[in-house]
């Protein structure tokens, strides 16, 4: 590609998209928000005036027909992940979409097919492991300073349950804290250990007055030599956000473990043999990184990080959990 940044459209106003992932395209080094649509036209006009993105447009596919457009992020309601990668990717355009990247794993296999079909890239929008933190923790461990892993907890609870409306409460939108939050400590551990679970335990419960959606989950995913990752997440209790590894010797702690500290430094601590030391990391914005991955694999033919196998891989956990949780066994993987 001869044009030295990556011009980026966006489905959907509101949202994560607003929030945090267009300032972090801008903020990138190798793109830029060139369109942004939504389902109303006037909304599109108000959301591009306000981010300072030069078109607009009143529907989906008319910025998927916008051939200066190269790349979509995708950030609408799970239910329509599927749907707007294969569209993109038929129309030609690179798509990161938001996390979780489908509803199943059958789905995602379905996108991947479809974007290689189209030769263009596809990246699950897990920002948190563009944070260089993850590979100073990586680097941690590999040092042998806390010993070998013998487990790993993550948490990610929040609780908005009073926003009835809210996409995370509808079943058929793919609503859900394991699909909203549970995912991350999910993908941290996968991430960490760089091999995939066993079997998968989840205990959830399923609320009458959401939907039948999971507001809180804990579970068990049971790796190789007997770690195990424990993890709960829940949309209706009080916010957590982190992440232990525990060892032989000693042991890391990740605050704000998913979601980084906004325009602040970032920190991990490890503690070895009762000694804790803080280890500072300096501002980064994660959403701009993961940005600049599918830009650089764009623009300079730079590998993706995080191939489209790690996509389908993660999702099948995914099935996994939810399949233990509705029938409340052990899912052997
Ligand atoms: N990586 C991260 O940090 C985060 C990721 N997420 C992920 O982003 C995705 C969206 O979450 P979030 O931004 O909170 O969702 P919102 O409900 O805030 O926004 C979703 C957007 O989707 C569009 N949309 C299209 N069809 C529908 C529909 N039928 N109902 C509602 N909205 C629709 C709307 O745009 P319009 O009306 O303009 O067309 C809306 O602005 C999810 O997959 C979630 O997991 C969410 C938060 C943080
Ligand atoms: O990915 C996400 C990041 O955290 C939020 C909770 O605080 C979630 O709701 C969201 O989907």
């Amino acid at each position: 590609m001869s044009q030295s940044k990556l011009r980026w459209g966006v489905l959907g106003c509101a949202g994560i998209a607003k929030r945090a992932v267009i300032p972090g395209i801008q903020q990138s080094q190798t793109g830029e928000v060139a369109a942004i649509a939504s389902r109303g036209e006037e909304k599109a006009k108000e959301t591009a005036a306000s981010l300072n993105i030069p078109k607009a447009y009143g529907s989906y596919e008319e910025l998927l027909a916008d051939e200066q457009i190269d790349a979509v992020y995708v950030p609408l309601p799970n239910h329509l992940h599927k749907e707007w990668t294969i569209r993109a990717a038929e129309a030609g355009k690179h798509v990161l979409v938001e996390k979780p990247a489908a509803l199943n794993s059958q789905e995602a296999e379905e996108m991947v097919a479809a974007c290689a079909k189209a030769g263009v890239k596809l990246a699950e929008a897990f920002m948190y492991r563009h944070h260089p933190r993850y590979a100073m923790i990586r680097d941690v461990i590999a040092s042998g300073e806390i010993g070998a892993i013998r487990g790993i907890h993550g948490a990610f609870t929040f609780n908005n349950a009073k926003d009835a409306n809210n996409v995370r409460y509808k079943r058929y939108m793919g609503g859900g804290s394991l699909y909203d939050v549970g995912v991350y400590p999910i993908s941290a551990a996968r991430l960490i250990l760089g091999q995939e679970p066993q079997a998968a335990t989840v205990h959830a419960f399923f609320s009458s007055e959401h939907d039948q959606v999971d507001m809180m989950a804990s579970g068990l995913l049971e790796f190789a030599d007997g770690v195990a990752l424990t993890f709960d997440c829940g949309m209706w209790a009080a916010g957590r956000n982190v992440l232990e590894i525990i060892g032989t010797d000693g042991r890391i702690e990740v605050p704000c473990a998913y979601v980084s500290r906004q325009n602040a430094d970032d920190h991990f601590f490890v503690t070895v043999r009762g000694e804790r030391r803080e280890v500072a990391v300096p501002y980064v914005n994660h959403y701009a990184l993961q940005a600049d991955d599918i830009g650089r694999s764009v623009l300079e033919g730079s590998p993706q990080r995080f191939g489209t196998d790690d996509i389908v891989r993660g999702m099948k956990v995914i099935d996994a959990c939810m399949q233990s949780a509705q029938e409340r066994v052990r899912v052997v993987l």
